[in-house]
């Protein structure tokens, strides 16, 4: 059987990478694989297990069709390599993080692919991007103006996780999320 591509997506801040890395070890101890991505993004930049190239190289993996998915947005391009593909026909999930922008074009190519929107409240996610102290205030306005933007665009098949509390309950509600979808997989 086909393995289940779970797409997490949010806005910068929500959090996707935090739980990411919190979720990773128990979902792999039940066979969930994580994409790593590549991005391009100066390898001191990238926060999470992301491969940093230049658009030069990005442009050129794109062209020679690395990437099972691949979008633009804040400036920079991400792709999330074709090897997802052979996970998926071995009957393994696999949790990527993905982009609100790229979700149709996604839902395009994986008809069945969950879809979970991490939210959290504009005051805090703010905070948290301040917090965080990766970009410079004017883009972290942008990125905040980008989520107003999305989500009056947000539609119906999206499960909606919050994360506005402490990461451990945002976890274990992921964790509780997929097993019922395995339950009635
Ligand atoms: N539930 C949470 N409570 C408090 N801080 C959080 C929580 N989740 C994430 N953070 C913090 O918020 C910031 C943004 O999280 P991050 O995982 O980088 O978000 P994203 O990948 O969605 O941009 C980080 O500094 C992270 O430590
Ligand atoms: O269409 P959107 O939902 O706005 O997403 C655009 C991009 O921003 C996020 O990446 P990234 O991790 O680089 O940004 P972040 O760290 O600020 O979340 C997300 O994973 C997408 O790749």
């Amino acid at each position: 059987m086909q393995g289940r591509l779970i797409y997490l997506m949010g806005p910068s801040g929500s959090g996707k990478d935090s739980l990411l890395q919190a979720a990773r070890a128990p979902l792999e101890a039940h066979g969930c694989r994580f994409a790593r991505r590549v991005i391009t993004r100066s390898a001191e930049s990238v926060g999470e297990d992301a491969l940093g190239v230049s658009p030069a190289e990005f442009e050129r993996l794109e062209g020679e069709g690395a990437f099972a998915l691949s979008w633009h947005a804040n400036g920079l391009a991400y792709g999330i390599p074709r090897e997802i593909d052979d996970w998926l026909s071995a009957g393994q999930d696999v949790l990527i993080n993905g982009s609100r922008g790229h979700l149709e074009a996604a839902r395009q190519r994986y008809p069945d692919l969950l879809a979970i929107l991490l939210q959290v409240d504009e005051a805090v996610l703010r905070q948290r991007l301040l917090a965080r102290g990766r970009e410079t205030p004017e883009q972290i306005e942008q990125r905040l103006a980008r989520s107003r933007q999305l989500q009056q665009e947000e539609g119906a098949g999206t499960v909606i996780l919050d994360n506005s509390g402490p990461l451990p309950h945002t976890v274990s509600r992921l964790l509780h999320l997929l097993d019922e979808m395995r339950r009635c997989a």
